[in-house]
């Protein structure tokens, strides 16, 4: 298949990586001519991923409609806040019956959207031409070829099984579902809990700490999904719980990073100026929180990192808040 990928970062080059190297041929669109030159020439992301050795088919161009031309399949890889913006600037040069492919992770501030809905309705396309890739997936990781699995996500059942196999590698094993309400909840929620996670790390708190975060985590994400329609067994899958361990467990996870940043001490500007790269969970979860108390869902810990984040809160305050609310049956809801 010729697939576009719209974003040069971390996750879109190893994506496009994954696509070339199962024998899609695969244009990448970036901001950066200079980056995109040495895509091309170097067969290297210096930036992103310095050392990685690229499929030599794999080109990058700053020109959307060079990318785009002649796609059966975009895949979207920009920022979550800015994919609105990114996608309205390449409507005109998008062939109309092109699948798109969201590997963002997050929700849209404002609108509450998740990113399948944002591109379906910027590019002004049914749901069910739109998909969503979601799992365990550290870019870096897969960079580098090592093992990793993941979950795409499309109404249409046949899509979901063509982008899996578009998908595969030796190193790279897609599973599918039409879950796409569950699939993106949980890419997007696990990145509050690893904020959440990465603060009780960098307080210097154990395995226990952890582990009943990434449980009771479990609980609020799949709380929230199910309320949205999604399968309860999405959160058992590589999108919920899969996810959710690499990301809180990973010193790669930006999110992770971040909250043990903040734990640490440092200021939300400091920990701010520390990250190069997208941290799709600072700026989500509020409007995960909105999505929530709309569906009557409560989430504690999205509250708490909500809190942190956008009011100020000292981490510390966070987890003894978490320590303090009233006893309760464990399958209890909140
Ligand atoms: N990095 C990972 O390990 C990973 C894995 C799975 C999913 N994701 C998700 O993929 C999405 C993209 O993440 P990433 O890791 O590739 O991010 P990144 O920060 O590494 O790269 C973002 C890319 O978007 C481009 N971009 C376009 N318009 C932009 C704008 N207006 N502002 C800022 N950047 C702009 C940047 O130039 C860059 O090429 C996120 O939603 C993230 O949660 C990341
Ligand atoms: O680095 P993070 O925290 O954005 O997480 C990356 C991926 O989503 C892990 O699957």
């Amino acid at each position: 298949m010729r697939i576009a990928v719209m974003g040069t970062g971390s996750w879109g080059t190893a994506y496009a990586m994954v696509l070339a190297d199962a024998g899609n041929e695969v244009v990448m669109w970036g901001r950066d001519a200079e980056l995109c030159e040495a895509i091309t020439s170097t067969h290297e992301n210096p930036r992103y991923h310095p050392g990685i050795a690229l499929p030599t088919s794999l080109r990058a161009t700053t020109n959307p409609g060079e990318a785009l031309g002649g796609v059966t399949v975009a895949v979207l890889a920009v920022p979550a806040q800015t994919l609105r913006a990114n996608l309205g600037s390449w409507t005109d040069v998008l062939p109309r019956g092109a699948v798109l492919v969201s590997l963002m992770k997050g929700v849209e501030q404002g609108t509450t959207k998740r990113m399948s809905e944002v591109a379906a309705e910027v590019a002004g396309v049914d749901a069910m031409q739109v998909a969503v890739v979601s799992g365990p997936n550290l870019a870096r990781e897969i960079a580098e070829r090592q093992p990793a699995a993941t979950t795409i996500a499309c109404p249409n059942p046949a899509t979901a099984e063509l982008l899996a196999e578009a998908s595969t590698t030796a190193y790279f094993r897609p599973y599918w579902t039409t879950d796409v309400v569950g699939t993106e909840i949980g890419g997007s929620v696990k990145n509050v809990v690893a904020l959440a996670n990465g603060m009780a790390v960098g307080m210097g708190y154990g395995e226990n700490a952890q582990s009943a975060l990434i449980t009771r985590g479990l609980a609020e994400m799949t709380r929230l999904g199910v309320a949205l329609g999604a399968s309860p067994l999405t959160f058992l899958g590589l999108a919920g719980i899969g996810d959710l361990v690499a990301t809180c467990q990973s010193p790669l996870s930006r999110n992770r990073t971040f909250g043990e940043h903040l734990g640490r001490g440092l200021t939300l500007d400091q920990a701010t100026a520390e990250m190069k790269q997208t941290c799709e969970g600072v700026k989500s979860c509020r409007a995960i929180l909105e999505l929530a108390q709309r569906q009557g869902v409560e989430m504690p810990i999205t509250e708490q990192v909500v809190e942190v984040v956008h009011a100020g809160l000292d981490p510390r305050e966070m987890l003894q808040a978490f320590m303090s609310r009233s006893l309760k049956a464990e399958a209890e809801v909140g």
